[in-house]
């Protein structure tokens, strides 16, 4: 067994670096992190190529090549392909004992121990894609191998690609799977409707979706930097009597809120669902 090291910039090896582990591995290089420090693998050529490209990171198809290099081996690849991938790199990591870094939905920490053969200090994150230009923000979970120095190399190559968040239950991740998650696409989905609805109020495609794309950047900023709370934020914007006030009106007659309430819960339910199908299979 490898003594544990206290390097403060690890080797990291993503295994599978494609929307999510790319926009992390992206993210870390913009924000210095030495691209010599970092290594990808993929079952895509032209993929790896490209970032090889773009970044300067080293690549290679061959994970468990990747894995003996690495301090700290995120897991990137998709759940469904998790069990092999893991089964695979059984021998390596109980060799090298790195931290391991699961970015994926569902599969417990237990799951994924089991398929790694054993006890090993293991992180899940729950990242999402705003990683990719440093606005990302994260759930983390760790298990009791984790030692404080790993835990502070999680936060760090997490925070230099957003915020990151510890919750103390496992569980919980699903939670912010359904929030954070998965929630940039909920946002996009209202930018595509708001962009939607213009056009049939007479703009050109064009102008209709750059001013909902706008309009959802500058309320994000708005969010993130103000001081005032979100329901703070809408009054400040509602005239009475004015035109949002119809629309809010609207948007809660119709059932906005129970609605996202049950689009979370939904995302949250399928991280459930997607472990139990995989832990077996
Ligand atoms: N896309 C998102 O917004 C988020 C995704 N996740 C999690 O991230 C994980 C990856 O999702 P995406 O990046 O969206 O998928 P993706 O399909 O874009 O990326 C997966 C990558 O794994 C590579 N790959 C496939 N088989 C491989 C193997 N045997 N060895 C090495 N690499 C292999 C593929 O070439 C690809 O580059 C999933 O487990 C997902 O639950 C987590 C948070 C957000
Ligand atoms: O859709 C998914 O399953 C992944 C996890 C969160 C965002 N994308």
């Amino acid at each position: 067994m490898t003594e544990p090291t206290t390097k403060t910039q690890p080797n990291i090896a993503f295994i599978g670096a494609g929307n999510m582990g790319g926009a992390i591995l992206r993210g870390l290089v913009k924000q210095g992190y030495p691209a010599s420090s970092l290594m990808a693998t993929g079952r895509d050529l032209a993929g790896l190529e490209l970032l090889a490209k773009e970044t300067g990171v080293g690549t290679t198809t061959d994970n468990q090549q990747a894995t003996a290099w690495a301090d700290l081996v995120v897991l990137g690849v998709k759940p469904q392909v998790m069990q092999a991938v893991c089964l695979d790199l059984t021998q390596t990591v109980q060799t090298t004992k790195p931290l391991l870094l699961s970015i994926a939905a569902g599969i417990t920490s237990d799951t994924l121990l089991s398929w790694l053969g054993g006890k090993l200090p293991l992180v899940r994150s729950m990242p999402n894609t705003p990683s990719l230009l440093g606005a990302g923000v994260a759930g983390l979970y760790a298990t009791p191998e984790v030692s404080q120095q790993q835990r502070a190399w999680v936060e760090q190559i997490t925070q230099a690609v957003g915020q990151a968040y510890w919750v103390e239950k496992e569980q919980q991740l699903d939670a912010v799977t359904a929030v954070s998650g998965s929630g940039p696409a909920y946002y996009f989905l209202f930018t595509e409707a708001l962009a939607a609805a213009g056009e049939k109020l007479g703009l050109s495609p064009e102008l209709a979706l750059n001013l909902a794309k706008a309009t959802a950047a500058g309320a994000g900023k708005m969010l993130l930097e103000s001081q005032d709370e979100p329901a703070e934020l809408r009054r400040k914007v509602t005239s009475p009597g004015g035109t949002t006030e119809q629309a809010i009106h609207t948007l809660i007659e119709k059932g906005l809120p129970e609605l996202v309430e049950l689009a979370a819960q939904a995302a949250a339910s399928r991280a459930v669902e997607l472990a139990e199908e995989l832990k077996d299979c």
